[in-house]
């Protein structure tokens, strides 16, 4: 039986063609697809009683998964694209993550031709396992302030790692704490005597034979991470070296190579490639963004039509959750966003593939955009997406806060993205710098990409919106240039108030707060008009550019209405246009609320991947709420064991004192 069927036939688009479109690509829809349902339909992924696991049964329990993912893509020759969606849809945070996601790239990225010849054979064969030991217990926004040493000796032609400190101990890398046997490990490198900079060096941890750590080296896990089940999966750990010698040649030298003299020999490669890696990975980590929030959108909206509260006074039905307009006013700006993100990780995605291609040409024009880009987003939207899926939850009541509704684990799992690769205030501060760097050259030079906007500052900083009905809000121009403008005019504004000061890094530190609004502005826009230059591409299938208008609308209104101080404060709105976009965005959401189901369908999530009761397809929930209640091990007996033995002792002891 299907509850949601009504819901369903009330859609007016095409939802098949929606789901390509949410792909990407008609190829890609397939690969996710096959590898959905690959996953969906095997036991062994089996992930509901996860939350009910000790910690070193969890982690077996991964280890068993990781290792059946990894028979499959062998037995069934997955290409590596195949490979990465299997592993997306286990759904469960492993070592092979850090393995595939940051040692190899940070090999691929940062090593000569020779290390990639050697290294990356042996990692895509996973004969050996990789992780990515940057952090340290003192230091993990400020790299520059690692501790660990790699001192060369010329004698011996080896460098020697060591942790000089307590607070130098690696700590927090995934895939570390147990499982690797080797890693990327960030270290100053010093040659005579003289410090020249963080680089990265292979290091092997444990033995190929019997996996125990090779001497001079500790290694464990740090202990148990928020939440049940959660993140506990991966054996993030703690490392140190006391005086480990390793080959010379495991220093990753494209950037700078040291010679067997001991000489440093710069290339032509910027130094800011040592970071390369975090650029891939805040990239990805953009798109994990919109299916996170896809995720917890889907949950809160179907059951958001299932549940009925209040509304009838003669025995009809009561009214949907999801037909409240406040139900409505913080679901559908999600959902927006959910499909905003989607499209501004595909649009990044391409930015990075372009940047990566440039820089294995050793161009490297392009790569402080890059960065700006792949941090300010990664900023954006993780924090978005985590804020989301806690509203997703609340917008469930009660019941979203059961493990089963599959919401506290996926939030669990989500909100360290704030914080792992680049704490996301940190992040948004380097896009401030960029900012300002780009504000400071407008006169001699012309501003390009993302930031193209400012080379019309002039014009931005005096022009005012002409929007006059409801009506005018639902026009590209219109809405981009009121985001242009309030970042162009924050930024300028910003840029004045630091001219202020005698010292820039003086200002820069007292306007913080300032400058974090700026970066949030900017990104804001960067995702604003990626979606609007996304419905200018050919989206085939009935209704479904409409649809994706009307959510872009929704995304840029519904920022806009948050916003509005800004708006109001940089002059560029009256509070009547404020008031006016409010009312085109009520009455957008009464356009999403017929297709919102389909909308959330479009993302053809399995019913596995989901993991949620409450998100189930069907809309079958309260039976099997119910069904699931009986599953707990508290309800294997009537009696709870320890009843007896703590409990009835006080009973007696009350029926005692009451005959007293
Ligand atoms: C499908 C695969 C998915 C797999 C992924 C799985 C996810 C698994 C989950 C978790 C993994 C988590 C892994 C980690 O967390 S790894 C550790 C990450 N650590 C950080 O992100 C640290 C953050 N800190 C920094 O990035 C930097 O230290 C800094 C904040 C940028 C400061 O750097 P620095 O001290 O050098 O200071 P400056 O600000 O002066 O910068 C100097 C110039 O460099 C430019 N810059 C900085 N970063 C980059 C970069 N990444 N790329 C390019 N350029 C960069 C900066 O703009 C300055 O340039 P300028 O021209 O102004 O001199
Ligand atoms: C689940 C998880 C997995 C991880 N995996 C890895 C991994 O595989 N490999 C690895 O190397 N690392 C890993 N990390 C570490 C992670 O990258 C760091 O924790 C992260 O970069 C933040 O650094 P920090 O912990 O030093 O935070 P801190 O910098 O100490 O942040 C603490 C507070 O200080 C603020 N702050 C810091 N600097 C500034 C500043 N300049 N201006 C204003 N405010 C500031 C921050 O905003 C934050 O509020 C992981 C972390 C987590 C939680």
């Amino acid at each position: 039986m299907d509850y949601l069927s009504d819901e369903r036939k009330k859609s007016d688009f095409d939802v098949e063609a929606m789901k390509v479109a949410w792909a990407g690509s008609i190829q890609e829809f397939q690969l996710s697809d096959r590898m959905a349902k690959l996953v969906a339909n095997d036991p062994v992924f089996e992930k509901f009683t996860r939350p009910m696991l000790g910690r070193k049964e969890l982690l077996k329990n991964t280890l068993r998964k990781s290792a059946h993912a990894w028979k499959l893509i062998i037995d069934l020759r997955l290409s590596e694209e195949e490979a990465k969606w299997l592993r997306l849809y286990v759904d469960e945070p492993a070592y092979t993550d850090l393995h595939w996601g940051m040692f190899i790239p940070a090999i691929e990225g940062q090593g000569t031709e020779e290390q990639k010849k050697k290294w990356l054979p042996l990692a895509k064969k996973m004969q050996i396992i990789g992780c990515y030991a940057q952090t340290e217990l003192g230091h993990g926004s400020n790299v520059q302030g690692l501790e660990t040493t790699a001192t060369f000796d010329t004698r011996t032609d080896e460098f020697i790692m060591h942790s000089p400190t307590l607070t130098s101990s690696k700590w927090w890398p995934g895939g570390l704490g147990k499982l690797s046997t080797h890693a990327v490990v960030y270290a100053r490198l010093i040659v005579g005597g003289q410090f020249h900079g963080v680089h990265g060096f292979i290091v092997q941890l444990r033995s190929l034979e019997d996996h125990s750590p090779l001497p001079g080296i500790t290694v464990g896990d740090i202990g148990l991470k928020f939440g049940n089940g959660a993140y506990n999966t991966m054996d993030n750990g703690v490392l140190r070296f006391d005086h480990v010698r390793i080959p010379r040649n495991q220093m990753l030298m494209r950037v700078s190579q040291v010679t067997k003299e001991g000489k440093i020999m710069q290339s032509d490669v910027p130094r800011q490639l040592i970071y390369g890696t975090m650029v891939y990975v805040r990239q990805t980590i953009v798109a994990d963004a919109s299916k996170a929030l896809s995720r917890a959108v889907c949950i809160a909206t179907r059951y958001s039509a299932v549940r009925r509260q209040f509304g009838s006074r003669d025995g009809g039905p009561e009214t949907q959750v999801i037909d409240y307009k406040t139900q409505q006013s913080r679901l559908f700006p999600l959902l927006a966003s959910a499909y905003a993100f989607r499209f501004v990780s595909e649009w990044l995605k391409s930015l990075y593939l372009d940047v990566k291609q440039r820089l294995e040409a050793n161009e490297f024009s392009t790569l402080p955009e890059a960065h700006a880009c792949t941090a300010g987003l990664k900023s954006l939207t993780t924090t978005a997406t985590a804020d989301g899926i806690e509203e997703c939850r609340k917008l469930c009541g009660g019941h979203g806060y059961l493990v089963s509704s599959g919401l506290p684990e996926l939030f669990a799992v989500y909100i360290p993205a704030c914080t792992y690769e680049g704490d996301n205030v940190v992040l948004m501060l380097q896009v401030a710098r960029f900012l300002v760097k780009t504000v400071s050259e407008l006169g001699h030079k012309k501003p390009v990409g993302t930031t193209a906007y400012m080379g019309r500052v002039a014009s931005l900083m005096q022009k005012n919106s002409a929007v006059q009905t409801a009506e005018g809000w639902l026009n590209p121009g219109a809405v981009v240039e009121a985001f242009e403008s309030r970042a162009a005019r924050m930024a300028v504004r910003c840029a004045q108030e630091l001219a202020k000061f005698g010292n820039p890094e003086e200002g820069f530190a007292e306007l913080a707060v300032d400058l974090v609004e700026v970066a949030v502005s900017h990104c804001q826009l960067i995702v604003v008009t990626k979606f609007f230059e996304k419905l200018q591409q050919d989206i085939p299938g009935k209704g479904v550019k409409e649809s994706l208008e009307v959510l872009c609308y929704v995304y840029a209104l519904f920022l806009l209405h948050k916003h509005q101080g800004d708006f109001l404060a940089t002059g560029y709105l009256t509070p009547k246009q404020a008031s006016l976009a409010n009312a085109q965005l009520r009455t957008l959401y009464s356009k999403v609320r017929p297709n919102a189901i389909a909308l959330v369908d479009s993302f053809s999530y399995t019913d596995h991947y989901l993991g949620s009761i409450l998100g189930r397809y069907d809309g079958n929930v309260y039976p099997k709420l119910y069904e699931a209640a009986w599953e707990d091990p508290l309800n294997d007996s009537d009696v709870i064991d320890g009843f007896h033995q703590y409990v009835q002792p006080i009973l007696k002891q009350r029926l005692h004192s009451a005959k007293l």
